[in-house]
């Protein structure tokens, strides 16, 4: 069990920082309804979640990511509310940068600078540390990468599955104690797929992790069948993954795109 710590404890190394993770998992939306430009994608949400690793699925378009948005704190709800262990993200965004990560499949919206340890930095500031303890925790977390000398790097010269683990490392230095990742690993090759999603299966945080790689998601102690902005399905990886091939080898077997 590792204990929580705020990333700036008076006589405590950035190294130890690091390695303290914290992870809590305690979302909770309530009769949640939610419209983007006009169109409602939940009505009547209600979810609990506390276990450390939570499974996303669905079809195209069913509300995956809106739901990672909102768990992130990116959005407000219409109605309703959501926090994450007791914050409400929307609102609290200071507490919700110190509570709650996020990866988005592509890193190029994610990254701001021009260069990784500006990129590394630039988060744990927000979060309130100081800039020069920022700047250490920065070094410290890629020396853990083992890339040292990345610090300095120009993220222009990264590959993708490199820019990926730079949104990676940037995510784990700010210590939150809940990660959403949105189809982090889409469009990657597979020994890239296999080393980061090796390394987040032993990361502390509780992980909320949407996924088309059902596979990915076999071991999770929970997955969520999303369907239209509804809960389809809601229990044991197994279960719920079984049922959702089930259905939609079903529909993939008819040629209709009009749900599309
Ligand atoms: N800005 C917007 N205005 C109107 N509708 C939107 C907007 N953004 C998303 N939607 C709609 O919200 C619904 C949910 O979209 P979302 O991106 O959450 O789906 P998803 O499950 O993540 O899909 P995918 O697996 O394709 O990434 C879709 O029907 C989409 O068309």
């Amino acid at each position: 069990m590792h204990s929580h710590e705020d990333g700036n404890t008076p006589g405590q190394s950035a190294a130890s920082q690091v390695e303290t993770l914290n992870p809590a998992c305690k979302v909770e939306i309530t009769d949640l309804r939610y419209l983007r430009d006009g169109v409602e994608i939940f009505n009547g949400l209600n979810l609990s979640l506390r276990e450390h690793r939570i499974g996303v699925i669905g079809r195209n378009g069913s509300g995956k990511s809106q739901l990672a948005r909102l768990i992130a704190g990116l959005a407000p709800a219409d109605e309703g509310t959501v926090t994450v262990n007791g914050v409400a993200v929307a609102k609290e965004r200071l507490q919700a940068l110190r509570t709650v990560g996020i990866l988005f499949q592509n890193p190029d919206h994610q990254i701001i600078f021009p260069t990784v340890g500006e990129e590394l930095t630039f988060g744990l500031v927000a979060q309130g540390m100081p800039k020069d303890d920022a700047q250490a925790k920065a070094r410290v977390t890629l020396e853990k990468f083992k890339r040292p000398d990345w610090y300095d790097r120009s993220i222009q010269t990264l590959s993708q599955g490199q820019r990926h683990l730079v949104c990676l490392m940037a995510v784990l230095a700010m210590n939150p104690g809940v990660i959403v990742l949105d189809e982090p690993f889409a469009g990657l090759d597979l020994p890239t797929t296999l080393s980061l999603t090796r390394y987040l299966d032993g990361v502390s945080p509780a992980l909320i992790h949407i996924s088309h790689d059902l596979d990915a998601l076999a071991d999770y102690d929970r997955v969520l069948w999303v369907e239209q902005g509804r809960i389809e399905r809601d229990g044991p990886a197994k279960e719920v993954i079984a049922a959702y091939v089930a259905a939609m080898k079903g529909q993939g077997s008819s040629d209709d795109f009009a749900d599309l």
